[in-house]
């Protein structure tokens, strides 16, 4: 039987999933180790972790990257730089592995973005909070601002789309907080499958997904323009600091 956190206990551990190619962002290197404000982006991920209270912190890397990614999170607690895999869904599971294993695991787990560096406290906080009073998969997610139209068809004959009800779209963003059990088992049952994000593994499974507020500086750096507008933020807030 899967039971959920109690309502007081908010101990939880993260994992920060590094190991993507970055190939739209089309960077040399991983893109995570790219410098935003001089620090590689897995670093922004990783202290915002610790910031918010994780006792246990995985960090997963690409095959090979374990001397680049051990110099930029050189004096954070990281528990363990483990190795991802070809998907995402590879990449968490063998962090869900490695936290599972250690000691003292806590009921909690956050799963986030090392491509996601300018996440708010208080987000973080919105989702373990969510997890600690009982629900068993929290995703941050924000409003859409574009119109969307959904493919329904060869888009040559003039009729392959319609337009989506923009007011039931939610965008989703990460860290997203899971009761570790459920989560655990979820990924058990998924198999080879992929999916693009760990609520949709939940939901698979057949739990409910809560949604929180997110913030629109949790964005994803994924083309060369999101590195240059995450810079100009985190300029900004140190002068208004
Ligand atoms: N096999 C993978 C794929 C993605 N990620 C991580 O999942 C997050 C979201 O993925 P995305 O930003 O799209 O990164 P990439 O997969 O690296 O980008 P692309 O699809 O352009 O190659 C990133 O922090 C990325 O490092 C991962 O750990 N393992
Ligand atoms: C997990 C995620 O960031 C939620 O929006 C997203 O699904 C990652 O997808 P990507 O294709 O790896 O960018």
């Amino acid at each position: 039987m899967i039971t959920s956190p109690s309502a007081q206990d908010t101990s939880f551990g993260a994992i920060v999933v590094a190991a993507g190619a970055g190939t739209r962002f089309g960077a040399e290197r991983p893109k995570a180790l790219l410098e935003l404000a001089g620090r590689p982006l897995v670093r922004h991920a990783a202290e915002s972790m610790l910031a918010a209270g994780a006792v246990r912190l995985i960090v997963v890397i690409p095959d090979g990257g374990a001397d680049g990614f051990a110099r930029a999170l050189h004096g954070l607690a990281v528990d363990a730089l483990v190795t991802g895999g070809a998907e995402r869904t590879d990449s968490v599971r063998n962090g869900l592995a490695a936290l599972a294993a250690s000691e003292d695991r806590p009921p909690i787990v956050l799963i986030t973005d090392a491509a996601r560096p300018l996440v708010p406290l208080q987000v973080t906080r919105r989702v373990v909070a969510a997890v600690a009073a009982g629900a068993p998969a929290v995703v941050p997610a924000v409003p859409v601002t574009d119109t969307i139209r959904e493919l329904t068809g060869p888009q040559d004959d003039g009729h392959g789309s319609r337009m989506l009800d923009r007011s039931m779209l939610r965008a989703v963003q990460t860290p997203q907080g899971f009761d570790l059990e459920t989560l655990l088992a979820a990924y058990r049952r998924l198999g080879a499958d992929v999916i693009t994000d760990d609520a949709g593994v939940c939901e698979r499974a057949g739990h409910p997904i809560t949604l929180v507020d997110g913030d629109s500086a949790s964005f994803k750096i994924t083309h060369p323009p999101d590195l240059a507008l995450a810079e100009i933020m985190i300029n900004n807030e140190r002068q208004v600091r």
